[in-house]
């Protein structure tokens, strides 16, 4: 997702409680006319929580710095370009990595001239990938400068690998050194999960964040029964994390590079429970009311599974009304929005049929407008069952 990075990037601690409370406010004023049961928060780490960034690289005279753009700036006029020194907000890793690198390529024309935006890629395991995107053809001599420069990088304190990768891009070239895909390791309630995360693919930023969201999602199965659909399952950050807690998990996501780190994570982690197919919400809605057949489901057949359960984490544009449609089947819903207001037109679709039982706030983006929610919501008459069991449970004590 794209954010007003900028607008971050100074991670004034001192304002992070009063930045919390804000979007507090906002998530209970804006879902003021639906039942909620009380807003779980999850804090973020005050600076140094996001796991990438991306800078253009501005050159001008002798002097090269790396820039963002406040796209705060009113509509209709340019966009402020701000030098950016350090990015508090950025891991450690990754603010030394930035430093090091201005240092070399200052001082390497090779990797300079030409050199248009750099992408930072870090993990909390320590892994690094560095993409230098250029306005040249990059030939046998500039592979020669950034092997070398990986080795000056390889020596920062925090990186495990021995040396981080590095990917130079091109129109139409991409060179690879070390590698294209780092391995994060996340901690959810005790348990560590592996995952490849590819550059340029879809990660969650916060991964500090992101193992609170895979433990309230956790947290918010444990009590489902049946099987799971996931849609826009990205890399399987989800799918791994919940299989054990499902009979069979079913999972989709459109862009071919998620699926193939979610077919890999699958192995990594051991998961044999769990189905990942390229298909887009929409192309699954069609397939799961058997108006076309795909063979890209070839390997599982719809017909054995129970699913009770539907995950959705989709873009910031919400759902679309076919996965609405298909939503409103399923007994309970997890969804995982990045948007709170397209969050709320979808949910206000389906309040008619489900309640809500669970409501996150997780401050994935701190400091900006973003918020993250994690919802779940239950068919009504299933949470009317649960409320007279847990009603007869406390009669009966
Ligand atoms: C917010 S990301 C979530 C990914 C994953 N759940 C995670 O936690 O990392 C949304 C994902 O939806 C995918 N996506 C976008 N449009 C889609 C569509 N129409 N159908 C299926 N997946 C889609 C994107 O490629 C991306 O991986």
């Amino acid at each position: 997702m794209t954010e007003p990075l900028a607008a971050a990037s100074r991670a004034d601690e001192g304002e992070y409680k009063a930045q919390l409370e804000h979007k507090i406010s906002r998530v209970k004023d804006l879902f003021q006319g639906f039942q909620l049961p009380e807003l779980e928060i999850f804090e973020s780490q005050r600076s140094h929580y996001r796991m990438r960034a991306e800078f253009r690289v501005w050159h001008q005279d002798d002097e090269t710095n790396y820039i963002m753009f406040d796209t705060r700036e009113k509509a209709g006029s340019e966009a402020k370009q701000i030098k950016v020194e350090t990015f508090p907000v950025g891991t450690r890793l990754l603010n030394d990595l930035m430093a090091k690198l201005m240092v070399e390529i200052k001082q390497k024309p090779i990797l300079r001239i030409k050199l248009y935006q750099t992408n930072f890629h870090t993990t909390l395991s320590g892994e690094a990938i560095i993409t230098l995107i250029y306005h040249k053809k990059l030939d046998a001599e500039w592979s020669e400068a950034a092997e070398a420069l990986r080795t000056q990088l390889g020596s920062l304190e925090g990186c495990s690998q021995e040396k981080p990768f590095i990917v130079g891009r091109s129109r139409k070239q991409k060179v690879e050194l070390g590698g294209s895909a780092v391995t994060e390791q996340l901690i959810v309630d005790g348990r560590s999960f592996s995952y490849q995360q590819l550059e340029g693919s879809f990660s969650q930023p916060n991964a500090g964040v992101c193992q609170h969201m895979l433990g309230w999602a956790r947290r918010a199965s444990e009590d489902l029964e049946g099987d799971l659909l996931e849609l826009y399952c990205g890399n399987g950050n989800f799918t791994v994390a919940l299989a054990d807690i499902f009979r069979k998990v079913l999972a989709t996501e459109v862009a071919k590079s998620g699926v193939a780190s979610a077919h890999e994570n699958l192995k990594a982690n051991a998961v044999t429970n769990a189905f990942v197919a390229r298909l887009s919400s929409e192309e699954f809605t069609s397939a799961w009311k058997k108006e076309r057949a795909f063979s890209r489901l070839q390997g599982t057949n719809l017909d054995t599974y129970d699913l009770q359960t539907i995950l959705v984490d989709p873009p910031r544009a919400g759902l679309d009304p076919k996965t609405m449609e298909l939503l409103s089947e399923f007994q309970n819903i997890i969804y995982i929005s990045c948007n709170p207001d397209t969050l709320k037109a979808n949910l206000q679709q389906i309040s008619d049929s489900h309640d809500i039982s669970k409501f996150a706030l997780f401050d994935q983006f701190p400091y900006t407008h973003h918020i993250e929610c994690g919802v779940l919501l239950c068919k009504q008459a299933a949470t009317a069952a649960a409320k007279k069991r847990k009603l007869e449970g406390t009669a009966l004590v």
